[in-house]
C-alpha cells in the first residue's frame, strides 16, 4: 500500500529525512513517533505528493510519487496538523464545499456529508458554526473531510495533540475502527505510549533517521517475556550479598548493581518471583522496595531493536 526507498529530502545542506524506508500493507496502522522538526511531516507531505523528494521513492498503491501524483491523490487522504476552519460555515456547509471539491454533488454529496458526520461522531454539531467547535470536535472535523472521497490510505499529522483526555480516547477510538475498516493509516506523534496500544507498527524517528521500524505485538512479546524487579536494601553494605545470592538463581537471567539498588532481570516467562524477597529475607537482608520495573515503552522499542538493521 505505502512503500519508500531511499526516501530523502535535503535541505540546502540539512537532510529533513534521510533515506526513509516504509513498508505498509492494507489495514495497517503505523505510528510516526519524533520529536519536534523529527522529519513525520516532510514524511507524509511528500507521500501526499504535496512535497518533492531530494532522491529516493515513495508509492502509494504501486503509483510512484514522481510519475503517478493524480493516482496517489486519489488514494490518499492527508490531515495536516494545523488547518483552519471558515468562520462562516456550518459544519454541514463546510463538509459539502469540501465534498464539492472533490466533485461529489446532489444526493450522493448529502448522503456521504452524513455518512461522515455519522463516523466521526459530529451529527450533533451539524448546524453549529465549524469555528465554534472543541480542539477534539475540529480535529474530527478535519478528520471527516480528509475521508469525504473515500481514500485507502490516510496520513493523519498529529491528531491527538492539543486534545483532553477525553477528546484523545475518542479520537483514538475513531482511527481504530478505521484501522478496521481496512484503511492503511500513518498517525504521528510526539509520545510512543499514546499510540503503541492501537497501532500495530511503529517507527521512531529522530532527525531525519527512522531508529525504529517494528511489530507492536512483537516488541511487547519480547518485552514481556522478561519481569525486570528493582531491589532496595536497606543498607548499601548489603548489595554485593544480595547480588551474590541472586546471580545463578534457577529464575535469574542477570543482575545489574547501581549505587543504592539492583536491577534484576528475570528469565523469559517467569512470571512467579515471591520466593525471591522472602529468601533474601531469610538470608538477613533487610529490603526497603521490592518492585517490578515500570514499562517504558520507549526505551523498550529502542532497545529492543538496537542493531536488528532497523527492521523486526
Ligand atoms: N521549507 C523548509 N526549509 C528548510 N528546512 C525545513 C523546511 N521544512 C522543514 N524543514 C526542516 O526539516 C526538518 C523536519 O521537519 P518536519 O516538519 O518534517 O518535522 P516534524 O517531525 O513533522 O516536526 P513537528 O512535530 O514539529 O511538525 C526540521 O528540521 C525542519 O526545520
Amino acid at each position: 500500500m505505502i512503500k519508500t526507498v531511499d526516501l530523502t529530502k535535503k535541505y540546502g545542506e540539512s537532510f529533513a529525512i534521510k533515506a526513509i524506508e516504509l513498508d505498509l500493507a492494507e489495514g495497517d496502522l503505523f505510528g510516526f513517533i519524533g520529536p519536534n522538526g523529527a522529519g513525520k511531516t516532510t514524511t507524509m507531505r511528500i507521500i501526499a505528493t504535496l512535497l518533492e523528494p531530494s532522491w529516493g521513492e515513495a508509492y502509494v498503491c504501486g503509483n510512484s510519487v514522481h510519475t503517478k501524483p493524480k493516482e496517489i491523490r486519489r488514494l490518499v487522504g492527508y490531515m495536516p496538523d494545523f488547518f483552519g476552519v471558515y468562520d462562516d460555515m456550518t459544519v454541514v456547509e463546510y463538509l459539502q464545499f469540501f465534498a464539492s471539491a472533490y466533485r461529489i454533488n446532489g444526493e450522493a454529496r448529502r448522503k456521504r456529508v452524513d455518512e461522515m458526520l455519522e463516523v466521526v461522531d459530529l451529527d450533533f454539531k451539524r448546524d453549529a458554526f465549524a469555528n465554534t467547535l472543541s480542539r477534539g470536535q475540529t480535529q474530527r472535523l478535519g478528520l471527516a473531510r480528509t475521508l469525504l472521497h473515500d481514500p485507502q490510505v490516510l496520513l493523519l499529522d498529529e491528531p491527538l495533540s492539543g486534545l483532553d483526555p477525553r477528546a484523545r480516547i475518542e479520537m483514538r477510538n475513531l482511527l481504530r475502527r478505521l484501522g478496521q475498516m481496512g484503511k492503511t493509516i500513518i498517525v504521528s506523534s510526539h509520545i510512543l505510549p499514546e499510540l503503541a496500544d492501537i497501532c500495530n507498527k511503529v517507527g521512531i524517528i529522530d532527525r531525519g533517521v527512522l531508529n525504529v521500524n517494528a511489530d507492536v505485538e512483537e516488541v511487547k512479546r519480547r518485552v514481556r517475556q522478561h519481569i525486570v524487579l528493582v531491589i532496595h536494601p536497606e543498607q548499601i553494605t548489603d548489595l554485593e550479598k544480595m547480588e551474590s545470592l541472586l546471580v545463578g538463581h534457577e529464575k535469574v537471567q542477570g543482575v545489574e548493581r547501581g549505587d543504592s539498588s539492583l536491577r534484576v532481570i528475570l528469565k523469559p516467562g517467569v512470571q512467579q518471583f515471591s520466593d525471591l524477597p522472602t529468601m533474601l529475607i531469610q538470608n538477613d537482608i533487610a529490603l526497603n522496595q521490592f518492585s517490578e520495573e515500570e514499562l517504558d515503552l520507549e526505551a523498550a522499542f529502542m532497545a529492543l531493536t538496537k542493531g536488528t538493521s532497523q527492521r523486526m
